[in-house]
């Protein structure tokens, strides 16, 4: 579900990236578009090292593009991220181990929201906190919680501060296979809820269809978007959406170009 560059919430255009210095320059990203609908949900795949998490980078103001503009929110993404419009959750939920899970949460807002009282800041921790399913665990140590329940917090931290925008990097790469397709299960009942706008950098093809509305799928040398995927199966997504056609149609699709991406990547 594309949009036009003036009403999308997400929007990179023509972006490249260039690591190195003049003499060891190397070009990572290459003539990047991609848009993303106010409240769409969308997907970044491809073989390893051909810059997906460069671009989420790029668009969560960590790193500035050589080249072509970009927009999260109608903002630059540095600024985007200053006004807490953007959340972000990565592999690791790296959270302060001597901190409980409710403090975790609470430490981003008092870092950053100087307008709520502590006892404000307490609340919303924890309306977040049950929001993931976690309200029996507010005062534990993350070493007392499972991979799932820390990244957990980390979605509750993130989502904490009421960000339009939500950007994960393989939030679930080290989660065990059922743990992880809870999660997604997880992740789009709060979509739901919310309406945020989420972009998802996953190596999964299924995580990427049973989620998304739009999968893009990223080619390396240097790295470009070879294909944007409408995922045409409908939600509320279940169990049974794996065994909709359009579900193994889309995920078929996505295993050759992949594969064909991957043999380009490593011949010779
Ligand atoms: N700071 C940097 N300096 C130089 N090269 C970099 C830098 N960061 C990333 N790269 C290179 O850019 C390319 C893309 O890296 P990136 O981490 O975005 O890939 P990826 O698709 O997310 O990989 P993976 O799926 O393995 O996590 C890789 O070849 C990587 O070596």
């Amino acid at each position: 579900m594309s949009e036009s560059g003036a009403s999308a919430h997400i929007s990179v255009s023509n972006v490249s990236v260039d690591f190195g210095g003049k003499q060891s320059r190397v070009r990572v990203l290459s003539g990047v578009n991609l848009k993303v609908r106010r409240g769409g949900f969308a997907s970044l795949i491809g073989p390893s090292g051909c810059g997906k998490s460069t671009l989420l980078k790029i668009l969560s103001g960590l790193l500035t593009p050589s080249e072509g503009t970009v927009s999260v929110a109608g903002l630059r993404p540095q600024q985007a991220v200053l006004e807490r419009r953007v959340g972000l959750v990565f592999q690791e939920a790296t959270l302060m181990p001597w901190k409980t899970a409710r403090q975790n949460v609470c430490l981003l807002m008092e870092l950053s929201d100087k307008a709520r009282t502590r006892a404000e800041i307490n609340d919303r921790a924890e309306e977040m906190l049950r929001l993931v399913g976690l309200g029996h665990a507010m005062d534990r140590y993350p070493t007392q919680l499972s991979g799932g329940m820390r990244q957990r917090v980390s979605i509750a931290r993130a989502l904490a501060l009421d960000p339009e925008v939500l950007l994960m990097d393989e939030p679930f790469g080290a989660l065990d296979a059922i743990t992880r397709e809870e999660m997604c299960a997880f992740i789009l009942e709060i979509w739901q809820r919310t309406g945020k706008t989420i972009v998802l950098v996953t190596h999964s093809i299924d995580e990427a269809v049973f989620l998304s509305e739009e999968v893009h799928v990223m080619a390396t040398g240097p790295a470009r978007i070879l294909e944007s995927l409408d995922v045409r199966v409908p939600y509320p997504r279940t169990d049974d959406s794996f065994t909709d056609p359009a579900f193994i149609e889309a995920s078929n699709h996505l295993r050759r170009l992949l594969k064909a991406s991957h043999a380009r990547t490593v011949a010779p």
